[in-house]
């Protein structure tokens, strides 16, 4: 399990195009048959990825958390962005077809990832906070998730923002994970942008053509930088952190939060004319 530490916006705004990358994004997220996990001092969030294509994966830490097992602490929220897959939990399969989620609290012994077909591949997304209570394991399709239409033509930011995991749908302790899908010819997302101190963010780019990129901004409204994203690649943002990014075309993201308070709406809008 890789560590990632926390940063401070000041050392940031010193950082080169390299640090930047080592500090806050996640490139390589899928290996064929392994689980990748990476534990980020940002609310202790751990962001991974898991491509069960020839055999089942565990979900296993090794020695990384001292505890007896992954979600002895924690919680966690699994999103298929690939084929068919079966996520069994204590015993229980639960399917998951793409865009389904799956939300694991605290106290699951043992949790098993795998394809339902081989040649098809599921690919699984997944975020786990710290937990305090545990909580029914439950489903949710994207059918399911609470549409909300956000942004315009005119200004380039046409999206469709998916809740699952948040207040009033999958009960979580502090997780929070939805899913927004640009429409064509839409490439803002999160414009005009927002910080919320309270909370850290993760996010995953996915469904992009292979040659397309998004320009990630992040930094402190009057400090923004950006980070050049590929497909499957995923960023942490820090709780002092605008994020929003711009695409070479259109594409969706997983995004995903925890901290403070469990309020998706407590966020300080930043306008485009505020930003440096
Ligand atoms: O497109 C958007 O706007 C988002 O998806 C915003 C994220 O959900 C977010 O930043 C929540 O804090
Ligand atoms: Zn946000």
């Amino acid at each position: 399990m890789e560590i990632r530490h926390t940063t401070n916006p000041t050392d940031v705004k010193q950082y080169d195009t390299e640090r930047l990358r080592k500090e806050f994004l996640m490139e390589n997220l899928y290996e064929k048959d392994e689980l990748k996990l990476v534990y980020s001092h940002y609310d202790r969030m751990i962001v991974g990825g898991a491509w069960p294509v020839s055999k089942e994966l565990l979900l296993d830490a090794g020695d990384g958390l001292r505890t007896e097992y992954f979600l002895e602490r924690r919680e966690i929220g699994f999103l298929n962005i690939g084929g068919p897959a079966s996520i069994t939990v204590d015993g229980e399969a639960y399917e998951l077809d793409k865009l389904d989620v799956l939300y694991v609290g605290k106290g699951k012994r043992e949790v098993k990832l795998a394809s339902k077909d081989s040649s098809n591949p599921a690919k699984l997304y997944f975020c786990s906070a710290l937990a305090h209570k545990e909580l029914p394991t439950r489903k949710m399709t994207r059918e399911e998730a609470n549409p909300l239409n956000l942004g315009a033509q005119e200004t380039s930011n046409e999206r469709v923002l998916y809740k699952y995991i948040h207040a009033d749908g999958i009960q979580s302790c502090q997780l929070m994970l939805g899913v927004t899908s640009l429409q064509t010819g839409s490439v803002w997302n999160t414009m005009p942008s927002h910080v919320h101190d309270r909370r850290m963010e993760a996010y995953l780019y996915f469904d992009m053509a292979e040659e397309t990129r998004v320009f990630h901004m992040m930094g402190e409204p009057s400090q923004t930088r950006h980070l050049v994203v590929a497909n499957e690649q995923a960023i942490l943002s820090p709780p002092w952190s605008i994020h929003s990014g711009v695409g070479t075309s259109n594409y969706t993201f997983c995004w995903s939060m925890a901290g403070e308070n469990y309020t998706f709406t407590d966020m300080d809008v930043v306008q485009a004319s505020e930003l440096k």
